[in-house]
């Protein structure tokens, strides 16, 4: 009787044994399930042992095994890396690969109603409606079809007795079309070409290779590697394909571009789906059917049967670090995967992180480059507004020399993008008769004002009230102003400027869900909007050929608060939102109003000097050993009063470790200092390049005993800072 140690889903330090009862088809990486206490637990085979294993010891026996591919070697080694590296169990980094556990069993099935072409005796008008829209829709189940004509499902029942519709059992999860990897994409140019070729090589050599796809805004790096995937497919028609985008730009523009170009939808993964539309993406990868999977960073822990090429899109972008729970850095992570897969990794943006760029240099990922936009278009002039020298009027916030562009931009019957990283009508609340400035209760967020909904509302916590007409402070009546400006008062303001401008407001808040988004987007292309207004969701991945002007309403908002990617992340996010004009014939212009023109990273804006800019931000952090030239970690201990806290911390100070190199700071309060109740603290641990952070965190957390409301977490390379 063989013996399998099972890791479970849970923050257990170490996998269990159990007994393999006869006959039982159990491999190491099978998915099975095994008492544990009192109650039945998922888990997974972690290693399978023989019969001298079992040794007089009495083992429980598993209970049952899955009827899913086992998740593969590589795919184990991944979870037991990523667990070390980021300081946490493996049964929890587990759990993150198992987010749909319906896609662990084959698919339910449905009744579904095929028309028969057979006329009932008796059409009223409701029948007639149920038979178009069976005609329209096809075979879906009585509820749908119900829904489609807009009657009860009795009328689908009776039509079923009628004749003249067909009941059938169908599974409820469809499998994804496959992919056509010789379906015409674009006629690559002369630059495309060369880096699409250098990619396609090495999917026909197969094995690891990482490249950086680094193009401007525009060039073309989404139909490059549109071709390394369709050579993927070519070599192996088995091939999995994993593209990664952040959350954001997951848009249904870009799931058409794969459509058009593959034939097939690509099998979605990200944080709107259904647990239908979960558990079928989770099963269809995991038995290797999916082939081409577009998702969200935590698609990277799906476990693919068959992964040859890993895409990391907007590579630079800040939301690829998850920063709740076990916190990880998905681009970093993926070049693992693809490394422990023997796949390929392509990451690609228009303004890779510096800690690419390094490692494009030192030679460990190969650089391929697209210098210029194909056809007519070019990238847009961007010229700096020196708001020290033209500034807006009082309580205004747009200078006079944005303003006369967006009136010629008009004029000319062409679109302009005003860019504001704030959602909300005014990020701050104050009071006129005592300077009182409204906050979350019992923290330091302010309140930001949305007239939209008339409500003032935490971005930090969510917390929100409806706007209190009298000061809770003082008490006086109609005594509270908002403060600096929102994208809400921006467009007020171009609403008084130009009255006869159409004009639209993009944020989170005006467009939740997907149906708002598509309609202004539609729009958008359709050219019924003159002047858009929006947060870092206009950024990324739109092509609106008729917008010639972007406008960054306060192109200094994300350099306050001293993290040390601030300049970075400011440069990215300003050439991604400046490259969103002039994508088609007509030349774009981008303005980016600043009182700190002489800012390095302002300057590169102008002059278009990336790399320029790069270099003096990586001498700047090799000076102070700061990533990727040392590491960083951070330990972040919460509880539920202040006092508690700081105890804890004192505690904590004592346990860290000695070590060579080391450098400890903190405690200090965490950016968000109380976070649903709970007071934070943090202590940022720095070290040269060659020591193991990761060990010396495990370590010193290994000596900590907190009390129990106490929480400890260990980020490993922080990404938001004081
Ligand atoms: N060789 C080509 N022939 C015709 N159209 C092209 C070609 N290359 C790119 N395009 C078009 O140019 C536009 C920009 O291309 P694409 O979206 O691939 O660029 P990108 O570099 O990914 O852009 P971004 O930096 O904004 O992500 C798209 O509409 C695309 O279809
Ligand atoms: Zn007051």
């Amino acid at each position: 009787m063989a013996v399998a140690r099972i890791l479970f889903v849970l923050p257990l330090p170490e996998p269990f044994d159990y007994a393999v009862p006869e006959g039982m088809d159990v491999r190491v990486g099978s998915y099975v399930t095994a008492p544990l206490g009192q109650t039945e637990r998922l888990g997974v085979v972690w290693e399978l042992l023989g019969d001298e294993a079992v040794a007089g010891r009495t083992l429980k026996p598993v209970l049952s095994v899955y009827d899913v591919p086992p998740i593969r070697d590589a795919m184990r080694e991944f979870i037991s890396w990523g667990a070390k590296y980021t300081v946490s169990h493996p049964g929890h980094v587990l759990g993150m690969t198992l987010r749909a556990r319906g896609g662990l069993s084959p698919s339910p099935t449905e009744t579904v109603f095929h028309l028969t072409g057979q006329v009932p005796g008796k059409l009223t008008d409701a029948r007639r409606r149920v038979l178009d829209a069976a005609e329209e829709v096809g075979a879906v189940n009585a509820a749908t079809l119900a829904a489609a004509a807009g009657v009860s499902s009795g009328v689908v029942k009776g039509l079923e007795k009628a004749g003249a519709l067909r009941a059938e059992e169908m599974a409820a999860d469809l499998p994804f079309a496959l992919p056509q990897p010789d379906l015409p994409g674009a006629t690559l140019t002369g630059e495309q070409a060369e880096a699409a070729e250098v990619m396609k090589a090495s999917m026909r050599t197969g094995g690891f290779a990482a490249f950086l796809l680094d193009g401007v805004t525009g060039s073309g790096k989404t139909e490059v590697y549109f071709e390394a995937i369709a050579e993927a497919l070519r070599v192996d028609p088995e091939a999995q394909i994993l593209v990664l985008l952040p959350e954001i730009a997951l848009t249904q523009a870009i799931l058409s571009r794969f459509e058009a170009r593959f034939g097939a939808a690509p099998a979605p993964w990200h944080s709107g789906l259904s647990d239908k539309e979960r558990r079928r993406t989770w099963r269809e990868a995991a038995h290797g059917r999916a082939r081409i999977v577009i998702g969200a960073r935590s698609a990277l822990f799906l476990p693919y049967a068959n992964l040859k090429l890993v895409i990391v899109d907007e590579e630079h972008d800040g939301s690829y670090k998850q920063e709740d729970g076990v916190t990880y850095h998905a681009r970093d992570m993926a070049v693992m995967r693809a490394k422990l897969e023997g796949a390929a990794v392509v990451l690609a943006s228009a303004t890779p992180a510096l800690e690419t760029m390094v490692n494009a240099e030192a030679g460990r990922y190969t650089r391929l480059m697209l210098a210029a936009r194909p056809g007519a278009s070019r990238l847009p002039d961007v010229e700096l507004v020196d708001l020290r020298r033209a500034p807006p009027e009082k309580n205004h916030w747009l200078s006079p020399w944005l303003i006369q562009a967006l009136k010629e931009t008009l004029a000319a019957g062409e679109q302009s993008l005003l860019f504001l990283n704030r959602r909300g009508y005014a990020p701050l609340v104050i009071c006129k008769a005592c300077g009182e400035r409204l906050k979350t209760p019992g923290t330091e967020n302010w309140l930001t004002e949305h007239r939209y909904s008339g409500r003032l509302v935490c971005h930090v916590t969510g917390y929100s009230i409806p706007k209190p007409s009298v000061c809770p402070a003082c008490g006086a009546k109609d005594s509270l102003m908002g403060v600096g400006p929102g994208v809400e008062r921006v467009a007020e303001e171009v609403r008084v400027l130009m009255p006869e401008a159409r004009i639209e407001i993009f944020s989170s808040d005006t467009a939740m869900g997907g149906d708002a988004t598509r309609g202004i987007i539609e729009r958008m292309e359709t050219g019924d909007i003159d002047v858009l207004i929006g947060t870092q969701i206009v950024a990324k991945g739109h092509n609106f050929p008729n917008l010639t002007l972007v406008g960054v309403v306060d192109a200094d908002s994300g350099m306050k608060g001293g993290d040390l990617r601030a300049g970075e992340r400011t440069y990215q996010l300003l050439s991604q939102v400046a490259g969103r004009a002039g994508r088609a014939e007509r030349p774009g212009r981008a303005l980016v109003q600043t009182y700190a023109p002489d800012n390095p990273a302002m300057l590169a804006l102008a002059d278009g000097d990336r790399d320029g800019f790069l270099q003096i931000e990586r001498d700047v952090r090799a000076e102070l050993g700061l990533p990727p030239f040392g590491r960083l970690a951070a330990m972040i201990v919460s509880a539920p009063s202040a006092e508690m806290v700081e105890e804890a911390c004192r505690e904590i100070s004592l346990a860290a470790p000695n070590g060579a190199g080391i450098e400890l700071f903190g405690p200090a309060p965490a950016p968000i200092t109380v976070l649903r109740g709970r007071h934070r603290r943090r202590f940022l641990v720095k070290s040269p390049r060659n020591v193991d952070l990761s060990a010396y965190m495990a370590a010193w957390m290994a000596r900590l005993k907190p009390p129990r409301p106490v929480r400890i977490s260990v980020d490993i390379d922080p990404y938001s800072f004081m």
